[in-house]
């Protein structure tokens, strides 16, 4: 494997726990300030309190995200990850389970910095959260890929800040090519989105470029 794949910091339990607080907190600050409604000047000395914030989590940096303690699913190491991450904040976070039986299924509730459409969730948040379910089914029949080709069909406006359910599964392994479809819905039960994706296991490590 490339070395980012192997050179990356394992954090403990304990670590991952205070650092998913921590991006819970910039989700929760990404969010008020989404919807802040406070005078410039006011805006003006939060900026300034941010930024020193900053300053005090890059005093210690890493060169690359970490990785956390492979759970039973053997997915889950990329904590930062932008659709699964406690660590990222501007993940949801969507925390997508894998069955015995190769079923990915998240509950996921989108709030307002996703927004696409007024009150909807943007088409590519939409297809980030799929290309992600379905890549995790992928992964799951044992051969992980690359996404080679991802379809998103939005069958209806998905709704902000209502539980959502994403679900997926492989449907078939061609060679280096695994294939997987899924869907997300609304509370209703109703389907918003279908996507169907192909990946493909390199043939070696991924290539940076
Ligand atoms: C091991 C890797 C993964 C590690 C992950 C570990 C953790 C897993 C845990 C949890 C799952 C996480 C889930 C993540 C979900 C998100 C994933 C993403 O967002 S990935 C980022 C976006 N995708 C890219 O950036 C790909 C960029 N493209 C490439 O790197 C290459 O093009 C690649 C690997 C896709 C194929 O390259 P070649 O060199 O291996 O392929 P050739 O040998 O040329 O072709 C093989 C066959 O595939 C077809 N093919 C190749 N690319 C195709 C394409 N884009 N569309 C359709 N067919 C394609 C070819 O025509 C050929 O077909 P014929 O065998 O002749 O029938």
């Amino acid at each position: 494997m490339r070395e980012v794949f192997v050179d990356r910091d394992v954090l403990s339990g304990d670590d991952e726990a205070e650092l998913a607080a921590l991006a819970a907190r910039v989700r929760e600050l990404a969010e008020a300030m989404t919807l802040t409604k406070v005078e410039p000047a006011e805006a003006a000395s939060v900026a300034a309190e941010i930024a020193a914030l900053t300053e005090r989590l890059k005093a210690a940096r890493r060169a690359h995200p970490p990785f956390g303690t492979v759970g039973e699913s053997g997915l889950d190491r990329q904590i930062a990850n932008p659709v699964t991450g406690r660590l990222n904040p501007l993940a949801p976070p969507v925390d997508i389970e894998v069955s015995e039986d190769g079923i990915v299924r998240a509950e996921f509730t989108l709030p307002a910095v996703y927004e696409g459409p007024p009150t909807f969730v943007h088409g590519g948040v939409s297809a980030m959260i799929m290309d992600q379910a379905l890549g995790m089914a992928a992964a799951a029949t044992g051969t992980p890929g690359m996404t080679a080709t991802l379809e998103t069909r939005y069958r209806r406006p998905t709704p902000l800040g209502v539980p959502l359910t994403v679900e997926a599964k492989a449907s078939r392994v061609e060679g280096r090519k695994i294939y997987a479809d899924g869907t997300i819905s609304g509370p209703d039960g109703r389907v918003t989105v279908e996507a169907s994706a192909m990946f493909i296991a390199p043939q070696s490590a991924p290539a940076a470029s």
